[in-house]
């Protein structure tokens, strides 16, 4: 997929570099990323273990500050935000999705769902609120709380609470991580349609060859850079640009 020249952005990133620890423990998890992500496209970010990718989408998100460099979300640069706006743009304009979930062990399924519509003064919608336990399939965990779910409930919980508030971008560190086959299929589906009728535009990351072929286009990172990247990708063309990446022949 070739992303047309005039295609609107939906996150920009320049230069976004950051490290941890010092001395001889520092490591430079992102290292001069620049990236351009358009509106409407479901895009994976893939590679090893260690390659900068959670914090890659933690730096997009504005959950973490860079080093050096800065990110726009929309038109807006939020790395030049203070805390107080850059709470408004998470809160409206992205939907994450944590590896670890994140979901308040005292609320129920549901309340974890409206949060944040609660904290960015959002109206409910309860027809927007039905589709999605529909299409998640959690109509049975809505008055649960999180320690009485499995892992893949809570992950679907999770997915709910990043769509509520029908963000233009989506970010999600292995959102399918937990589920069966057919579960991730259902929702990477219903997450690249939504980018193709609504314009939504998500990026996530995954070590699931398969979950990436849902995407328009794959990331490949190493090093903390991008390293390549596959369009329309099949599982196949993941692999073998994985492959290439950690230097192995076909
Ligand atoms: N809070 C932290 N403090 C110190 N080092 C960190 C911290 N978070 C990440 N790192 C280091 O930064 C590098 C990148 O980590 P990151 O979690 O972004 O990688 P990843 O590609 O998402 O890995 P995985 O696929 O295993 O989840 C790693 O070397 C990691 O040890």
């Amino acid at each position: 997929m070739d992303i047309p020249e005039d295609q609107p952005l939906a996150l920009r990133a320049r230069g976004l570099t950051k490290a941890y620890g010092r001395g001889a423990a520092r490591v430079v998890a992102v290292d001069h990323v620049d990236l351009d992500v358009p509106s409407g496209v479901l895009t994976a970010v893939m590679g090893p273990s260690g390659s900068g990718k959670t914090t890659l989408v933690h730096l997009l998100a504005g959950l973490d500050r860079p080093d050096a460099g800065d990110v726009w979300v929309g038109g807006e640069r939020i790395t030049a935000m203070r805390d107080r706006e850059l709470a408004r743009v998470r809160g409206r304009i992205v939907g994450f999705v944590f590896q670890g979930f994140n979901l308040l062990q005292t609320m129920t399924a549901r309340e974890n769902i409206l949060l944040p519509l609660r904290l960015n003064a959002l109206p409910h919608d309860e027809d927007w609120l039905d589709s999605l336990v529909t299409m998640l399939g959690i109509g049975r965990e809505l008055e649960r709380r999180p320690y009485e779910m499995s892992g893949g409930q809570q992950q679907r919980v999770a997915i709910a609470r990043a769509l509520i508030t029908r963000p233009r971008i989506v970010l999600a560190d292995e959102p399918t991580g937990n589920l069966d086959t057919h579960a991730s299929a259902e929702i990477l589906a219903h997450l690249r349609q939504s980018c193709r009728e609504l314009g939504q535009s998500v990026v996530m990351v995954t070590h699931d060859p398969t979950a990436a072929s849902y995407a328009g286009r794959v990331l490949l990172f190493a090093d903390g850079k991008v390293a390549g990247h596959v369009t329309d990708p099949t599982p196949d063309a993941v692999l073998a640009g994985l492959d290439a990446l950690a230097g192995v022949e076909r």
